[in-house]
């Protein structure tokens, strides 16, 4: 069942035809916060954590950032063909508050809040943060869902073992989901994938881990749709995951982030491949490594806006769909 506001719609966005879009704080597209509806269908939730960095900290006001840079998105997603927010009740959750001086005990908020707001029967739409918060955001998609296939942008592999003996930090967390066997490792990919390594290895112990890989190169070569294509033939009907490392764009699409790498994916490429997936099943998100200080005229957060709104719309449209197919059957039996 979804959330309906009082006339039986879903609450949308202030009107900024009406109220100014830059008046009144932020919430993620001007949407109600999730107190204010009750429940909602999509949780638009920020992780303010930044403490599993290896270079440039700040992405803990990355959220914010995305926030405020998606006051200027507007209702209805010609990409998509769709109007999200009326599709399904989507909702600002605010931001889960995890201790900054204590990895493991902040790894542990984000999964108990995640298992919350998945246990009101929400998707997640989840703004980082560093890559950190994808381990306890997988944790619990995964209780829920089992096993799931996992789409990885990034221009890193995060699939390294410890830094400084530490096992939750940013450029860890899909070796420990691999390992903890909450992936689906017959559809795992990263994409986006560019720069320097410690060494091959890094390459071959990903492989192992099930990942295949296309780099921003194949990217650029192949272009974004048949990419998408290929991705989708991956991953099929299975629950899939997509995180969304805001560095799998070029530092000229994104400066804002904490471990830029040159020659990545456009934000037109990033948009486009995102659109070519809308088809799956996708069961949560999160957009994580938006550091604003690092930032110019907001580039990277108004992309990491965009983004976010490309994921909110593909999970509003399946609910919609999913709701279509259920009230035919309940038709259908009577
Ligand atoms: N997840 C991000 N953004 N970066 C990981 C980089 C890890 C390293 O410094 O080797
Ligand atoms: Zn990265
Ligand atoms: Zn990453």
């Amino acid at each position: 069942m979804s959330s309906t506001g009082s006339n039986g719609t879903p609450r949308g966005p202030v009107d900024s035809s009406r109220i100014p879009r830059y008046a009144g704080p932020a919430t993620f597209a001007r949407l109600p916060r999730l107190d204010e509806v009750g429940r909602a269908d999509v949780a638009v939730v920020g992780v303010p954590f930044d403490s599993g960095v290896s270079y440039r900290p700040g992405a803990r006001f990355g959220g914010n950032a995305i926030r405020e840079a998606s006051r200027l998105l507007r209702p209805y997603n010609p990409a998509q063909d769709a109007s999200p927010f009326a599709l399904a009740q989507v909702a600002d959750g605010g931001d889960i508050a995890v201790n900054p001086f204590n990895i493991n005990e902040a790894v542990e908020t984000v999964e108990a809040a995640a298992d919350d707001l998945l246990g009101t029967g929400a998707r997640l739409m989840t703004l980082g943060g560093d890559h950190t918060i994808a381990l306890p955001l997988l944790r619990s998609v995964a209780r829920k869902h089992g096993p799931v296939a996992l789409l990885h942008f990034d221009a890193h592999l995060d699939t390294w073992d410890t830094y400084f003996g530490a096992e939750y930090t940013h450029g860890t967390p899909f070796r420990r989901a691999v390992e903890e066997g909450i992936l689906d490792t017959s559809a795992l990919s990263h994409v986006g994938t560019r720069g320097p390594l410690y060494g091959k290895q890094d390459l071959t112990d990903d492989e192992k881990m099930g990942f295949g890989i296309v780099t921003s190169a194949d990217v650029y070569r192949r272009g974004a749709d048949e990419v998408a294509d290929q991705l989708r033939q991956r991953i099929g009907d299975r629950p899939l995951y997509i995180s969304i490392d805001i560095d799998c764009l070029d530092p000229a699409h994104a400066p804002g982030t904490g471990t830029p790498e040159a020659g990545g994916m456009t934000s037109r490429e990033l948009l486009e491949i995102l659109r070519g997936l809308a088809s799956c099943n996708l069961v949560s998100a999160d957009v994580v490594e938006v550091a604003p200080a690092y930032d110019h005229a907001e580039i990277t957060s108004v992309a990491a806006s965009h983004t976010a709104y490309e994921l909110t719309t593909i999970m509003s449209r399946q609910i919609a769909a999913a709701r279509t197919t259920s009230n035919d059957t309940e038709a259908d039996g009577k």
